[in-house]
């Protein structure tokens, strides 16, 4: 695959009066694992079906590995890209192991797979079970293998967690690992910020069609220049000692919570925060020192 394996400029999609994405330019390198996040409606999964071939631009172009998605030569690509859409709609009267084998027709793929993605995902089990009686969960289960047939280069996972539960979600995590070391992309939207903060390699924040944001998590902290929090315990009676000591600080202030005193500071204070707090001398019994979250992100681009 070429290094930008997803390349969009700027692509809009009108459904009438709504414009559903306004000018997204967008690139994701091979082997990335890339998230897409916004609020209910930003567009990432118009986006997404854009870059699949599934529904039109209205202008802009999209390619994939190179090849632009309109046209012959994208059915050849196509055959190489996975999509867990974020309804998946099965047929309720098949089996697990007939509906794998349904989309596997489809996708021109051998039968030979289907058990072991099954397995791979934790179905094997309820294969022989029909659909109808699958959980959320279940079906999410089942949507990933689906998308999992063929081995796709090219993952595109519209919120994949939905419903699974904390080990269908580890599980997940750590087959998109997997996939990702076997030379795979994956670009995935999810609402669940804590989940992925730490599992892409960077991610685009959306907000009403446009792209308000790229870049990793930390360089998206360092350019919001959201402060660090100190949260600390205190032994009784340390509080006013403190409060001298962090009003001495630039750029540093204090706020406090029942029992928890925090210190909030900017990057560039954080060591003459530490040094200061030396001071107090054993009167501190707990410290944490937190890093701005991806929803503190989040919320500083899109709230
Ligand atoms: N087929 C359609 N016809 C008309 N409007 C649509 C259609 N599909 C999406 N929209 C509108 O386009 C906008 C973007 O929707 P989209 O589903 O892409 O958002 P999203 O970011 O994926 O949201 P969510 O997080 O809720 O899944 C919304 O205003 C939505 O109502």
């Amino acid at each position: 695959m070429a290094n930008k394996v997803i390349e969009a400029h700027q692509i809009t999609k009108h459904y009438g009066l709504i414009q559903a994405v306004d000018g997204v330019d967008l690139a994701v390198e091979a082997g990335e694992v890339f998230g897409l996040i916004g609020h209910n409606g930003a567009g990432k999964s118009t986006l997404f079906k854009m870059m699949l071939g599934l529904i039109p631009a209205t202008s802009g172009e999209i390619r994939i590995d190179g090849t632009p998605v309109r046209g012959e030569e994208f059915r050849r690509v196509r055959r190489h890209l996975g999509y867990l859409p974020e309804n998946v709609v099965f047929y309720d009267n098949l089996s697990g192991l007939e509906t794998l084998a349904f989309f596997a027709r489809l996708k021109g793929v051998d039968l030979g797979e289907c058990a072991p993605l099954l397995e791979r995902v934790g179905l094997t089990a309820a294969a022989n079970r029909r659909v109808k009686g699958y959980s959320k969960g279940m079906r999410q289960r089942l949507g990933f293998a689906q998308a999992l047939l063929g081995k796709p280069k090219l993952l595109f996972l519209d919120e994949p967690t939905t419903g699974l539960d904390p080990e269908g979600i580890r599980e997940f995590y750590r087959i998109l690992k997997e996939m990702r070391s076997e030379g795979a992309t994956i670009i995935l939207t999810s609402h669940i910020l804590s989940e992925i903060q730490e599992r892409v390699d960077r991610l685009a924040i959306m907000k009403t069609g446009k792209i308000q944001a790229i870049g990793t998590v930390q360089s998206l902290r360092e350019k919001m220049a959201l402060p660090l929090r100190f949260e600390l315990r205190l032994a009784p009676g340390a509080e006013i000692e403190l409060r001298q000591i962090v009003d001495t600080l630039e750029g540093a202030e204090l706020s406090e919570d029942g029992e928890r005193v925090t210190v909030h500071c900017q990057r560039e204070a954080k060591m003459p925060v530490l040094q200061a707090l030396a001071a107090l001398n054993g009167r501190i019994t707990d410290l944490h020192i937190r890093e701005p979250s991806l929803e503190d992100v989040f919320l500083g681009y899109s709230g």
